[in-house]
């Protein structure tokens, strides 16, 4: 027996109420089970009983886990038992549910059968358990929940919380209405709060950097089970889909709470089966699923609290096995999260990063954004979502939006440049108007009681700043295109791409600061010479060293072989036509308008797709009604 099981088994066996909370991976699953059929078996409960224990589960993994665990150790009980989760056929479920012993379920399923199936009754119901009580409780259920609650006798019943992060809050323990509830925590006392054998390590690394680094180290471990999590599952899509072009030499899978529910569950035996892969994953997997053997799990997203960081890792180092966990921490959010692991007693080690060992993969985004208009748009879904992730987490101090470069890490996704973020426009306007209003209010005091002309909405929402002439102008799509920041994100872009490509500024900066710390002396001799020369004198010595490369040619050769020469204009020639700087803004901004046509040309073929995709997915519904007789099996089955 494990720690958790010998320390909660002897009051839950003689029907306390229980809180237990033990590391991940350390056999809370029997410690809840063992107990229900126990109590079950010494009543006698039969068919005739009903519903007689309910496990409820925060996600539909979990759910069909602790239900195979249950079927494993009831083989010798003569119970019946159900697993109610979303994604499955109400109606047979509905059939079959008011016969069931044990109900494994997660919590808006069973709020809907409590809701829709007429005989669904848990009046005799002796035990509740919530595994990962602290989920359950959150905010993010708490209205299931209580509907749930109010559907239970609290009369006779025994509840049972288990997690590896439990909650003490009385507030919680008062709605499950638990009566003198022991409090098992079998490893309070431990040094940390996550397993011994967990290696745990981060890394600091800037956001933009964050995917060539994942890229790096799936090309380095090639051999291993790896779970990766990210914050939302428009990344988790847009990762797969550009590392699946990558081909990084491991398979790869995905699995995120939009994927429909048979997908999510062949994904998650797949990845139990397979000994070298790689899961892209949301918080959907951080929680309780027990993958066998995972060598590494990567948080390539910081996690909204400790907590989430100790169930992410406790995917790894499971009962006793060894498991390497490395997070990713962006340099404004070191700080706080270290602050923050060391108060729960998480012992991380941070490594460097060697620049050498770390492959770009920028070049390839690029290409695959430009090529595939939906990878790009996913690709800006994925950077909004990430911004919007960001911007919702309450630790402010970990989590600072102002601190991201935007235009650099969309770049490092290959968009052509950072999507405009309207949540953050809405909120910046928010502060912005409550100023303005101050502002206003003021004035409106001081003046001599002429009221103030309102600043008109639609200004507000242009741009966020009261325009300065309120003259009526007539904005056409095509102005506000041309105005739009997107306009010379290309250009820009591959400009940047050019500076890094030649003489880089990056590399330039680099060496140069290796240099100035090993020899001071030298550096200045070699970058200041005594006199440095004016801007006139550069530009004159440019056009003597141009006039003195005479006139340029350029040959080229027919299908026969034969040169043709083309002689290419001289700088005098050229500066006659124009000047130059009225060209290159002229030749820009043709460049922008030819961009935005492509960006409108892309969006619209994404649009037809997107439509076409619907239009299939409604043709295939409609066929799947019409031969619906041969529908699923409801998840049920007798113990
Ligand atoms: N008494 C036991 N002896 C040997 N192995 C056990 C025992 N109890 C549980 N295990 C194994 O330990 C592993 C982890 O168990 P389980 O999934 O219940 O952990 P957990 O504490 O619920 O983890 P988490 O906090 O991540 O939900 C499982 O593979 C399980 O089969």
């Amino acid at each position: 027996m494990t720690d958790i099981q010998k320390g909660s088994l002897p009051y839950s066996l003689s029907g306390k109420d229980v809180l237990g909370a033990a590391k991940t991976g350390s056999g809370k699953t029997l410690a809840f089970l063992i107990p229900i059929v126990e109590k079950l078996y010494r009543a006698k409960w039969g068919p005739m009983d009903g519903i007689g224990a309910l496990i409820i589960s925060p996600t539909r993994e979990l759910a069909l886990q602790i239900f195979e665990v249950l079927r494993k150790i009831g083989r010798y009980y003569t119970f019946s038992a159900g697993l109610l989760i979303g994604g499955k056929d109400l109606v047979q479920e509905q059939e079959r549910v008011a016969r069931m012993n044990i109900l494994v379920c997660t919590p808006g399923r069973l709020l809907q059968h409590m809701d829709q199936t007429p005989d669904f009754t848990c009046d005799n119901l002796q035990i509740l358990v919530l595994d990962e009580a602290d989920r359950c409780l959150d905010s993010g259920f708490e209205k299931a929940l209580n509907a749930i609650i109010a559907n239970l006798p609290t009369e006779g019943r025994q509840t049972l919380l288990f997690s590896a992060t439990q909650t003490k809050s009385v507030k919680d323990l008062a709605r499950l209405s638990l009566t003198d509830p022991e409090y098992v925590n079998v490893h309070e006392a431990s040094e940390s709060a996550t397993p011994k054998s967990l290696v745990q390590r981060y890394a600091v690394i800037d956001l933009p950097q964050k995917l060539d680094m994942l890229f790096s180290f799936l090309k380095t471990h090639l051999k291993a089970k790896i779970l990766v999590f990210a914050s939302s599952c428009k990344q988790i899509r847009f990762i797969f889909e550009t590392f699946c072009k990558l081909h990084p030499g491991i398979p790869l899978m995905h699995m995120h709470g939009k994927q429909k529910q048979p997908k999510r569950l062949a994904i998650f035996e797949t990845f139990c089966r397979k000994t070298a892969i790689c899961l892209f994953a949301t918080d959907l997997a951080a929680r309780g699923l027990d993958f066998p053997a995972v060598d590494w799990v990567i948080q390539l997203d910081c996690p909204e609290d400790v907590s989430t960081y100790i169930h992410r890792v406790g995917r790894t180092a499971r009962n006793d096995q060894p498991g390497n966990a490395l997070l990713f921490l962006t340099p404004s959010e070191e700080p706080g999260m270290l602050e923050a692991l060391a108060k729960r007693k998480v012992q991380i080690e941070k490594i460097r990063v060697n620049p050498s060992k770390i492959k770009s993969v920028r070049q390839q985004m690029v290409m695959f954004c430009s090529k595939d208009p939906e990878i790009k748009y996913l690709g800006q879904k994925a950077f909004i979502s990430y911004i919007r992730s960001v911007h919702l987490q309450s630790n402010k101090e970990i989590f600072d939006v102002s601190k991201i470069p935007f235009e650099a890490y969309a770049e490092s996704m290959g968009l052509p440049g950072a999507p405009v973020i309207k949540f953050l426009k809405k909120s910046a306007n928010v502060a912005k108007n409550a100023i303005r209003q101050r502002a206003k209010d003021v004035a409106y005091l001081g003046l001599d009681g002429k009221p103030e002309k309102e600043e008109s909405s639609s200004d507000e929402e242009d741009d966020g700043e009261p325009k300065q002439v309120a003259k009526p102008t007539v904005v056409t799509k095509i102005d506000k295109m041309f105005n739009a920041k997107n306009k010379t994100v290309l250009s820009e872009h591959y400009t940047k791409l050019r500076a890094e490509d030649g003489e880089g500024s990056e590399d330039e900066d680099f060496f140069g600061i290796v240099r100035k710390n090993h020899d001071v002396e030298d550096v200045k001799t070699a970058i200041y010479p005594e006199a440095a020369p004016t801007k006139k004198q550069l530009q004159k010595a440019k056009q003597k060293e141009l006039a003195s490369r005479g006139s340029a040619q350029k040959v080229e050769f027919d299908e026969d072989g034969n040169p043709l020469v083309h002689r290419l204009e001289t700088l005098e020639e050229f500066e006659a036509k124009g000047s130059i700087a009225e060209r290159q803004a002229e030749h820009l901004s043709k460049q922008a308008l030819g961009m935005l046509s492509a960006d409108v040309e892309d969006k619209g073929i994404a649009k037809a797709k997107r439509r076409e995709k619907r239009l299939l997915a409604k043709a295939k519904e409609r066929a799947a009604l019409a031969g619906e007789d041969e529908g699923e099996g409801v998840s049920s089955s007798y113990v």
